[in-house]
């Protein structure tokens, strides 16, 4: 994607600056571009952990770099297995992290050490190549959604899209899931516009969905969370499309806390709600989301504090409940296959069920 007209993934590498990872610190945003250089396995775990990168398909090339990093230190079979083990022990809900982190062991364990390093940030490089592809035949195949709606649109009258969190390109290497088929609408010129979810309690729609969406030109606007089931009975949302951090082989999704609210208010209102993945996102070894996902519970001062830009333009945190509340913090949930009208993944689209999938990747045993 472009960010003043030059074009940048989420994540890079600087030969020329020792290997150096580069990606934009996600906490920054939207007040502040900032590139952070990650020179260590720790690093980027560190990175991982307090959100700096983060969104599924992202979170999994970092890691798979990180593992770069770390054979740079010890390019030992005992040092790769436990830096593999502590990268893919940052983040416990999104699947693409652990795929990434197996795929990258499968494939170094046969090679040499001395020769490892160079066939980690080969195999890392693959990793995002991929799944920027991926991302761009996905935004292919969900154009396809938004222009069947739009011929129904009476002229002059947005298709009008919600979404939830942040699936955008910042999210992934490239294009991003939920948002890249909005960018090809917008792109080839349909009305659209955005309803943006600000996501508490960390709110990544409000500061980073409205900003990429904002940087491209895309009309949006913010509303609370909880206003989605209110616009969807005023017909004011003709299509939900979210990202996700996990969808099971029978199609449940795990994704950002909220989603499975709104994909209720969504059945109830005749909504088509539509999830987009990348097949790096599909656990094939889980039948039952909702009983067998790992939940991320993240600390309780994201719920008691919220960020943002103070009037003096300092970005701060400030407490929004009594001393002394507790609070909880489920980081994402389940939403089960039945409220899902379809999958939109790189191979195209199909229903949320175990046949759905597999007729779209028959090669999957698991
Ligand atoms: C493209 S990832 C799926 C998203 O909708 C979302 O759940 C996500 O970005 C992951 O959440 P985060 O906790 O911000 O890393």
């Amino acid at each position: 994607m472009k960010i003043n007209g030059t074009p940048y993934r989420s994540v890079w590498v600087n030969e020329k600056d020792g290997w150096s990872i580069h990606i934009f610190d996600q906490t920054r945003l939207p007040f502040s571009l900032d590139i952070l250089r990650l020179t260590t396995q720790q690093e980027v775990a560190q990175a991982i952990i307090t959100m700096q990168v983060r969104g599924a398909p992202l979170i999994g090339a970092v890691a798979a770099y990180g593992l770069a990093l770390a054979l740079r230190q010890d390019a030992g079979d005992a040092a790769m297995e436990s830096n593999a083990a502590m990268l893919a022990a940052t983040r416990p809900t999104a699947v693409n992290l652990h795929w990434a982190i197996d795929r990258m062991l499968k494939a170094l364990r046969p090679v040499a050490p001395q020769e490892r390093v160079a066939a980690a940030y080969a195999e890392a490089g693959r990793i995002c190549d991929e799944d920027a592809a991926q991302n761009e035949a996905i935004g292919r195949h969900g154009l396809e959604l938004i222009r069947e709606l739009a011929k129904n649109r009476p002229a002059g009258t947005p298709v009008n899209l919600l979404t939830h969190c942040n699936a955008g390109w910042i999210a992934t290497v490239d294009w991003g899931t939920a948002l890249a088929p909005i960018y090809m609408a917008h792109d080839e010129g349909l009305n659209v516009h955005v309803w943006v979810d600000e996501t508490r309690p960390r709110n990544q729609g409000a500061a980073l969905t409205a900003w990429e969406l904002g940087s491209h030109g895309v009309p949006h606007t913010v509303i609370a969370d909880n206003a989605g089931g209110h616009l969807m009975q005023h017909g004011q949302v003709d299509l939900v499309i979210v990202g996700t951090d996990r969808v099971t082989r029978t199609g449940d999704v795990a994704n950002k806390i909220g989603t499975y609210l709104k994909a209720l208010a969504a059945q109830d209102n005749a909504v088509p709600f539509w999830v987009a993945l990348p097949s790096t996102t599909i656990d094939w070894s889980v039948a039952n989301g909702v009983t067998e996902i790992p939940i991320e519970e993240r600390s309780a001062s994201e719920i008691t504090h919220v960020a943002g830009r103070g009037e003096d333009g300092v970005q701060t945190r400030v407490q929004i409940t009594p001393d002394g509340s507790r609070a909880a913090n489920p980081a994402f949930d389940v939403t089960p296959a039945r409220l899902v009208t379809g999958l939109i993944t790189e191979r195209g689209c199909c229903p949320a069920t175990e046949a759905g999938l597999r007729s779209l990747f028959p090669e999957q045993q698991g």
